[in-house]
């Protein structure tokens, strides 16, 4: 049928014609908002709802499909907002580097609406971000915080968590030793165990749910039933979640101000921060005391940030250690050689910081596949990026999946090759260049970089030093299932784990 017939049909249908003039209207708007700002490609969004249609998907497996053919910078939409994703070293560096005007990340409304943009992470207002972060940022690196940490209660946790483990393994019951198990010492009653699975849970969820908060525009989950009945479930989510954290913080204010001794834990840390039990407070007299609304917020960012990230990253290593045997005798090797041959050995962040092998093997696992795949940042005033000049509150996706693993920077990039990490006098192969240690993202970049990447490598550090140098891990399933919803999450990875025995390395 030509165009002139359906014309002429038209002019004498007018259902047909309302038609017409509805696709004429929809497809200027759709010119006028999603096609004029810039010639950059990208996937084609649905008018007013963007990529909405991922949801459900593996977001991860749309990106990929999407990079491959757009290449280096390109854009995508979340309702009719533009969002520009940067996959390239020689493109990110300005996002790279600290830079206050690009400080912010791409907000969530509905966190706005119920208090969670007050916290570190979520937080957009610079003044009030910047006093939270350096009060966490001097809590956890507080020397006593770190020292007590490791020396003793680290090792304690540990024990739990294979008791817990091996009757898992031996008897298929479970025991709850971990959730036993609190700083003091001190057995929990039951129903404060059924709570701490039931907080693990919820934030399981919460992490489940930022892929539906990232993609999703506001308006269609607030107004369109399904979405907006699974908003209410996430806030509520998070809102026991903010209750839990509320109520620990309450618990110990209260035990301290009736005169307990301070723990060397970061909520205690955040808790005497500028008061008078502060042993620095001296130091930073003009900063406002802290309030305990903040350290349950602060409190609350540090539980969320640490524990999922850190758990799947220690599920990799495991991963690309069982998988690169000859990575794991050099691995043995250091352990031996820094901790000597008695595996119960007292072992200490000195020590740890002497085991540089294992640090480049963690950065190694980090750089293959990313916890944290995308971060976004939103500019303040035009910045000149790729060559464009954006308008202030473009919003960027650093795309540091691609930027760890561009063969154009990391030769053999898909090999698991610690070495790259090393030093030549430490037996590896070269330095970073400049444009890899500008694109080496794990723990993000700028100014909003991970606030506990050092706490991190050390938790990981001794995590490797405590299984390696006593037990094999052997894996059960040949492949690692993961899936990407804000954060990379591991699938069932079974492992067995034996009594260590070098001999079938
Ligand atoms: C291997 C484990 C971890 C990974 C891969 C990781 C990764 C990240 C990434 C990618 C960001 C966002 C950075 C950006 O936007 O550029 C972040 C932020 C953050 N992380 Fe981590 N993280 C880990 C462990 C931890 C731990 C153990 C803690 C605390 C003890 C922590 C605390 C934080 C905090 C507070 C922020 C927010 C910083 C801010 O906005 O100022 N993280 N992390």
């Amino acid at each position: 049928m030509s165009f002139l017939s359906v014309l002429s049909t038209c002019l004498t249908d007018w259902p047909s014609l309302i038609l017409v003039l509805l696709i004429i209207y929809v497809s200027n708007f759709y010119y006028k908002y999603f096609t004029r700002p810039n010639p950059l490609p990208g996937p084609m969004p649905i008018p007013i709802l963007g990529t909405i249609h991922i949801v459900g998907m593996n977001p991860l497996t749309w990106y990929n499909k999407n990079k491959k053919k757009a290449g280096a910078i390109w854009k995508f939409y979340i309702g009719s907002q533009q969002n520009i994703v940067i996959n390239h070293a020689k493109h990110a560096e300005k996002l790279c580097k600290p830079n206050k005007s690009l400080f912010k990340r791409v907000p969530f409304p509905t966190f706005e609406r119920i208090g969670l943009n007050n916290g570190l992470f979520f937080g957009n207002n610079y003044d009030s971000w910047h006093r939270r972060r350096r009060l966490t940022a001097r809590a956890l690196m507080s020397t006593k915080f770190l020292r007590d940490g490791f020396e003793f209660d680290f090792r304690e946790w540990i024990r739990y968590f294979l008791t817990d483990l091996q009757t898992l393994q031996t008897t298929k019951q479970r025991s709850y030793c971990l959730a036993l198990f609190d700083t003091n010492n001190k057995l929990v009653q039951t129903e404060e165990i059924k709570k701490s699975l039931e907080f693990t849970k919820d934030v399981n969820k919460f992490f489940q749910s930022l892929g539906f908060f990232m993609f999703v525009p506001q308006f269609v989950m607030d107004y369109v039933p399904g979405f907006s009945h699974y908003r209410e479930s996430c806030e509520r989510n998070i809102n026991c979640l903010n209750d839990v954290v509320d109520n620990i913080v309450i618990k110990r204010k209260k035990e301290l101000e009736n005169g307990a001794e301070l723990d060397s834990d970061l909520l205690d840390h955040l808790l005497i921060a500028h008061t008078l039990k502060d042993p620095d407070s001296k130091n930073d007299d003009n900063v406002t005391p802290i309030t305990a609304k903040e350290v349950t917020i602060l409190m609350w960012d540090v539980l969320i940030a640490s524990t999922d990230t850190t758990g799947n990253s220690f599920s990799f290593l495991i991963y690309y250690l069982a998988k690169n045997p000859n990575v794991l005798v050099k691995i043995r090797k250091e352990i031996d050689e820094v901790f000597g041959p008695d595996p119960n050995v007292e072992f200490t962040l000195e020590k740890l910081d002497n085991c540089c092998y294992i640090e480049a093997s963690i950065k190694e696992s980090l750089r293959i596949v990313l916890l944290v795949p995308y971060t976004t940042k939103v500019s303040d005033g035009v910045q000149n990026i790729a060559g464009y000049n954006w308008p202030s509150g473009t919003r960027f996706w650093v795309d540091n999946q691609t930027l760890c693993n561009d063969p154009d920077y990391w030769e053999d990039n898909e090999t698991f090759n610690p070495d790259r990490f090393l030093s030549k006098n430490h037996g590896g192969s070269s330095e970073l260049s400049e444009f890899q240690k500008i694109s080496f993202t794990p723990f993000g970049c700028g100014v909003r970089a991970c606030a506990g990447k050092l706490a991190a490598m050390n938790m990981l550090k001794s995590l490797v030093v405590l299984f390696y140098r006593k037990y094999n891990i052997e894996l059960k399933d040949e492949k690692i299932k993961h899936y990407y919803s804000g954060l990379t999450q591991v699938h069932g990875l079974k492992v067995r784990i034996r009594l260590r025995d070098d001999s079938s390395l």
